[in-house]
């Protein structure tokens, strides 16, 4: 089965400093896939890789089996692929409506279809409804997270990256937010999410790649791959259990 989005050999750089090393990555058709590893591992290098925000080779990222590669970033959320960026980037000084209008009006312009309206996602996440009048920046971490990934729902996505939506969030806002992934799922949309918390990205994931200085070092299926398989993974050989 070809995969929804893959990368090949992957090499990433910021001028001379060589951040991703050969990265091979698959997610299939409504899978969700964990990136986990330490800070610096370049987990956000690689989604700002295939999100045409880093200059990246043609045949590096493919979608649905086409080179993409190096496609500017609207072009890239026009062919079905969101993302919800580490810090949210919501648009400060606007209401949480406006902020999604943004995104509703984006897709219409691109003729992106799709299950996700403005109720679908009041339905999710009911708080961006109550809150639909208020200004972004006065919403709690959590509720901005909410906006943040409502804004790349209403592209329509068939693929989603997350990245690290969990940071500086109360373990029980968390849970809310990790709660929804299966919904997201469920429409089809298949995604790949950063998070340092390796339990949280276990349990949210069918399969994980960890990530060491700009290489994979371990993948499988999340369910099978074991704590200290992780941990060497995650630190380099030598180094205990997480
Ligand atoms: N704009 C930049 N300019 C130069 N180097 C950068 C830039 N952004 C990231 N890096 C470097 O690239 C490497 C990978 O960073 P990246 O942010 O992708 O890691 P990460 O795994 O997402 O970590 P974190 O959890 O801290 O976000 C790090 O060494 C980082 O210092």
């Amino acid at each position: 089965m070809t995969a929804v989005l893959s990368t090949h050999g992957l090499l990433a750089r910021y001028g001379d400093f060589q951040a991703l090393y050969g990265i091979d990555i698959e997610l299939h058709q409504g899978e969700a896939v964990a990136l986990i590893g330490a800070n610096g591992a370049g987990k956000s290098t690689l989604l700002r890789s295939i999100m045409g925000l880093l200059p990246v080779g043609r045949e590096m990222v493919r979608l649905h089996g086409d080179p993409v590669g190096g496609t500017a970033t609207d072009r890239m959320v026009q062919k079905g692929v969101a993302i919800v960026p580490e810090g949210r980037r919501l648009f400060t000084g606007m209401s949480v409506e406006d902020n999604l209008r943004v995104a509703i009006d984006q897709a219409a312009r691109m003729g992106a279809k799709g299950g996700w309206t403005l109720p679908r996602l009041h339905q999710l996440f009911p708080i961006l409804k109550e809150k639909a009048r208020t200004q972004v920046q006065s919403l709690s971490g959590g509720q901005q997270q909410m906006v943040a990934i409502g804004r790349a729902l209403l592209c329509q996505p068939r693929v989603l990256l997350c990245d690290e939506i969990s940071l500086g969030l109360a373990p029980k806002v968390i849970r809310e937010i990790y709660a929804a992934l299966p919904e997201i799922r469920a429409t089809g949309t298949a995604m790949i999410v950063v998070e340092q918390d390796v339990g949280l990205a276990r349990s949210a994931s069918d399969r994980l790649y960890c990530m060491l200085e700009g290489r994979v070092t371990l993948t499988g299926r999340s369910a099978e791959i074991t704590r200290e398989q992780i941990g060497k993974a995650y630190f380099g050989a030598g180094h205990g259990v997480v």
